[in-house]
């Protein structure tokens, strides 16, 4: 196939879960984000000049490190996400730009600078960040402390009033810190409670409805075909048992599903998929209808792979 249809079945695909995201490079990443700004013609409205966004996705590309799964591709995937989700749920219909733009920026800021080593191992190992942060969101309020940093460094949202450039950078930060997931069930809980009298026009349920949806984002890789899902378990599995590794080796505890003697793709998954995931988007479809075909079809699909998987090993061992 020829480059130019490569690009123009990159582009279509930009806004839905199907994207071929292992094919991109870093560079075409980056122009995918910078094209995301413009379909919603953020930098039009939010007057941020092509320049400027560009030395910001090239400084936050710059603090992703190489880990298997915390790394440039994830925060790539994770804004994609967001993009579909702003399009085919037709958010601007709902939200601002003001807040469209800080949930895009959020996205691509949420895990920078991850060392790919997770709270839990962060506290126990008594690490600088957990120090500075007293245990509470290491390493969200690291990330979040690191995007503000690059945000006024590269100075992205000049053009807007303070009071906008105050408000976009505090809806970012509290972005971000949704996206601790030792905070799931506390966020989920509070979006239940109001999803059946859901209403935009109510600052804490837009507010809720917002953490909801980074949260989904992040952990979004099972929304996408097996094919390409299939791939991101074996980077999150290979981080999970480097840092157990690590964590035997020094005399730390360690969790089970970390464990390499203990953990399989498919017994992660069908745990993973049943009792997070698939409880959130169906808590979303009470405000979101379209979500069930958009994303929750595709969960159900992987589901049911992996239960076979791991149907067939027990029978195996058995
Ligand atoms: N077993 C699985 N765990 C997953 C999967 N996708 C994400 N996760 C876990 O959630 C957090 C998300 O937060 P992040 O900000 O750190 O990315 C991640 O660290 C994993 O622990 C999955 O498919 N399976
Ligand atoms: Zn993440």
């Amino acid at each position: 196939m020829s480059s130019k249809n490569t690009r123009r079945k990159v582009q279509t695909s930009l806004s839905s879960p199907e994207i071929d995201i292992w094919s991109l490079d870093t560079n075409q990443m980056k122009k995918l984000m910078l094209e995301m700004y413009e379909e919603l013609e953020l930098l039009q409205i939010l007057r941020i000049d092509s320049s400027c966004i560009s030395r910001f996705l090239d400084a936050v590309e710059g603090y992703y490190h190489s880990n298997p799964f915390h790394n440039f591709r994830h925060s790539f995937c994770v804004t994609q996400m967001m993009f579909v989700m702003i399009q085919e749920l037709t958010l601007s219909k709902y939200f601002q730009p003001l807040e469209l733009a800080a949930l895009l920026t959020a996205c691509i800021c949420h895990d920078l600078d991850h060392p790919g080593l997770n709270n839990t191992y962060q506290i126990n190992a008594k690490t600088e960040l957990a120090r500075r942060f007293r245990d509470k969101s290491p390493l969200e309020n690291h990330h979040a402390e690191m995007a503000s940093c690059i945000l006024d460094d590269v100075n992205l949202f000049q053009h807007l009033s303070l009071s906008q450039q105050k408000e976009i950078k505090e809806d970012i930060t509290f972005l971000i810190l949704s996206t601790d997931m030792s905070r799931h069930n506390d966020i989920l809980g509070q979006f239940v409670a109001i999803a059946d009298q859901f209403d935009f026009n109510n600052p804490r349920h837009r507010s809720i409805c917002k953490s909801m949806l980074i949260k989904a984002c992040d952990v979004s890789n099972e929304c996408r075909p097996v094919n390409t899902s299939e791939k991101w378990v074996d980077c999150l599995l290979e981080e999970y048992f480097n840092q157990s590794d690590l964590e035997k080796s020094s005399g730390l505890p360690y969790a089970p599903h970390m464990d390499r003697d203990k953990v399989t793709k498919a017994n992660s998954q069908v745990g993973f998929i049943s009792a997070i995931l698939i409880p959130m988007f169906q808590s979303l479809t009470r405000v979101f209808p379209s979500i069930e075909t958009l994303l929750l079809k595709n969960l159900r699909e992987a589901l049911s792979h992996y239960e076979t998987q791991d149907q067939l090993k027990g029978d195996n061992t058995t």
